[in-house]
């Protein structure tokens, strides 16, 4: 199971020995919980564990497979991040994919030598969604054949970039162009912001800290202003635009093919969607096989809680999403780096398929993946709520995803104005035009759903009922929109006002997505037990999902009610054939205890001994009267007694 997870036999055979050696190696464990540190101590030490790791990486892992250095660092670093996390998530892929070659050889050596740390800023304190409307200028002057980079306001300060505030010397920052009092729009420039030997900030910056967030507080996000700062010509990424000495501005292939760093993150972070889904319900399904509270049946012994079906309902669907992600997850990363490969040869066709793919997708999966978690927190009743499960860093950092790389809402909308063309297709009558993602729009369906009465139809019934409820969804919003158009409205009003519409369908889309890509996987699986074990967990997605999404499938009566009594009596079937393997499909996973971090999800399963441990070690506990008592209550108290 862990070869299905993780792609490959190979792959999971390299994460056990990686986690093998990383147990042996004690100067790369955390020094203490990290829930017992500061944010300042927290830094300190992953900071410790990175040089640690830059000098030994060679002898733990291949650095140049970037599988194996993303298991090295969830297991070393973790997930609330560490100082370099923006210079391998997006520094690095926006000066591959944006930088000539000419500007490659110059800065990528540096930066995978890890000579220079550098981050991705681009969003300011006024607007992140917005990117037609940053402020950050970037002037071209051609006398001295420089950039100038100018903040002209405090909405135009550099506001969240990871890694910036205090740990990165560059960043591709992205500005506004302007030449010959003409703006070209944002473009990514490489800029410097500290000395290489110093550290300071140079002149001309202003530079910090944004402080604490939610979770993932280890980085450092920062915020930056610049003050008529001025970097060369060249500094702009020139692999698909240019600028020559003269001011001639060489537009590129594609106006959007600056944004290709946050569809790399959009990809990518399925997968890290996906680990952080599994590893909370790891945590809450070990626990709830040691927990025992109450009685099913009172002449018998107190029950394990994950007998309750209600705790199984709560647990169960999430570990079927938590596969059908990182399934999906590894079937968009292998098209993003496709269309990547055909960028960089001139070829942008596909580009505009991969941005709805990872819009919806990134919205749906986050947003989705954070509701699981939180259920999971919750089924571990009061000692979810601890940080001794740790599973509120986990949704706190998860959950950063339903905002970074794109407003949910704001992507779901950008999906939908790929589905509203597509449906403008089908109305016109050129369905035969219909990318491959979409082509089921275009296709009639049948009256009604076929699902209870073709048991042994492979998935092939349910498939056929998400697109009929995806493809009504979309054109029926399609439909709003058009409508409204005619009846007057402007095209930014009437999409405004059809918003809520559209990104149902754009979410219905992406499901049926998820659910297709997870048929694909377990069709190809050729080990009986395993395809057996994920068949199960198959079954029961689609019937959740399906159920889920009912009311689009009955207010047309493509299901009857009986229709879904079926649906809802295969749920409850399928709750009860995973109980047995509830555990090991997500031990599957293969996370190390030093990875999940969790006092109550160890793979001992000694609960209670572990829990008593790690309030023994709190360092409230150190002495037994605080000073806050000496000072403030015990005179407190004393003075109410006189
Ligand atoms: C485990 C923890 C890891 C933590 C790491 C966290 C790292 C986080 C980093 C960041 O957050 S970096 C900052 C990310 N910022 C964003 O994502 C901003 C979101 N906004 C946008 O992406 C864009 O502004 C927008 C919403 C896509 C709109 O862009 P714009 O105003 O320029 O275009 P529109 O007019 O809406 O659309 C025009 C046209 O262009 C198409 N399009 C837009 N983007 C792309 C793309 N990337 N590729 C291809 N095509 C694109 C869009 O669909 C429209 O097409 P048509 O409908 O007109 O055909
Ligand atoms: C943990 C974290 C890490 C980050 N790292 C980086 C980084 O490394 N580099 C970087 O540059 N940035 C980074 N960001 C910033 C991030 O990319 C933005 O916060 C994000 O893109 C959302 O933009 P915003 O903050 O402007 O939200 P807003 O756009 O202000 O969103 C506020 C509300 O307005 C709604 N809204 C906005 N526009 C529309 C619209 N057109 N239609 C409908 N509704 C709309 C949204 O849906 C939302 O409900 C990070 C953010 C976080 C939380």
């Amino acid at each position: 199971m862990a070869a299905q997870i993780w792609g490959s036999e190979k792959r999971a055979r390299r994460r056990r020995e990686i986690s093998a050696k990383i147990a042996q190696m004690p100067e790369l464990h955390d020094s203490k919980p990290l829930p017992f540190m500061t944010r300042e101590e927290k830094i300190m030490e992953s900071a410790r564990k990175l040089t640690i790791l830059t000098e030994k990486m060679g002898q733990i892992i291949d650095p140049t497979d970037p599988a194996e250095l993303y298991h090295l660092n969830n297991e070393v670093l973790g997930l609330e991040g560490n100082p370099m996390a923006l210079h391998g998530v997006m520094f690095i892929p926006a000066l591959s994919a944006q930088a000539s070659d000419e500007q490659q050889a110059k800065w990528l050596p540096r930066a995978l030598r890890r000579e220079i740390i550098g981050t991705y800023a681009q969003t300011e304190l006024g607007h992140g969604t917005n990117l037609q409307n940053l402020e950050t200028t970037a002037t071209y002057d051609l006398a001295t054949q420089e950039f100038v980079l100018h903040t002209p306001q405090i909405t135009a300060l550099k506001w969240w970039p990871g890694n910036l505030g205090k740990s990165s010397n560059y960043a591709v920052v992205v500005a506004h162009m302007i030449i010959k009092a003409k703006n070209y729009g944002p473009h990514p420039f490489m800029v410097q912001l500290r000395d290489e030997k110093t550290h300071e900030p140079l002149p001309g910056i202003t530079i910090g800290d944004i402080g604490p967030k939610m979770a993932y507080n280890i980085v450092d996000n920062g915020f930056l202003g610049f003050n008529k700062y001025r970097i060369p010509r060249t500094n702009l990424l020139m692999r698909h635009t240019k600028v020559e000495a003269d001011g001639t501005y060489i537009k590129p292939p594609h106006a959007k093919i600056n944004y290709s760093a946050m569809v790399h993150v959009r990809a990518y972070m399925l997968t890290g969607q996906a680990i952080m889904l599994a590893s909370a319900l790891n945590i809450a399904t070990r626990y709830s096989s040691v927990r025992r509270q109450g009685q099913i049946d009172k002449s018998q012994p107190e029950v394990k809680v994950l007998e309750y079906q209600t705790q199984q309902h709560r647990l169960f669907p999430s570990i079927a999403r938590a596969y059908a992600f990182q399934f999906a997850g590894a079937e968009t990363v292998k098209l993003y780096e496709h269309v990547l490969k055909e960028m960089k040869s001139g070829n942008v066709s596909l580009m505009a398929d991969l941005h709805a793919l990872t819009s919806g997708l990134k919205s749906v999966v986050t947003y989705q993946t954070g509701e699981g978690i939180e259920q999971a927190r919750m089924a571990c009743g009061g000692h979810g709520y601890s940080m001794a499960s740790y599973i509120s860093e986990i949704y706190g950092v998860a959950i950063g995803g339903c905002t970074y790389e794109g407003e949910n809402m704001v992507m779901l909308l950008q999906l939908a104005r790929y589905l509203v063309k597509s449906a403008a297709l089908v109305k016109s009558g050129q369905s035969s035009k219909l990318g491959p993602l979409v082509a089921y729009l275009g296709v009639k369906s049948e009256p009604t759903s076929l699902i209870d009465r073709i048991p042994n139809s492979g998935f092939t019934e349910y498939v056929k009922t998400f697109q009929h409820v995806s493809k009504r969804q979309t054109l029926k919003a399609a439909d709003m929109f058009f409508g409204l158009m005619e009846k007057g409205e402007k095209r930014e009003i009437a999409w405004n006002k059809c918003s809520v519409e559209l990104n149902r369908a754009s979410r219905l889309h992406t499901r049926l997505f998820i659910v297709e890509a997870f048929v694909r996987r377990v069709n190809e699986i050729a080990d009986i037990r395993i395809k057996e074990a994920l068949t199960d967990l198959l079954h029961l997605h689609v019937n959740y999902e399906l159920l889920d999404i009912a009311s689009y499938a009955l207010e047309d009566g493509f299901l009857s009610a009986s229709q879904l009594d079926y649906i809802r009596d295969q749920v409850y079937l399928y709750l009860g054939k995973i109980r047995p393997n509830a555990v090991s499909l997500l031990d599957s996973w293969e996370f190390s205890d030093i990875e999940l971090r969790s006092v109550l999800g160890r793979r001992d399963g000694n609960v209670y001994e572990n829990l008593f441990k790690w309030a023994k070690s709190s360092p409230l506990n150190k002495t037994d009267v605080l000073s806050s008592v000496t000072q403030y209550l015990k005179p407190m108290m004393e003075k109410a007694r006189l």
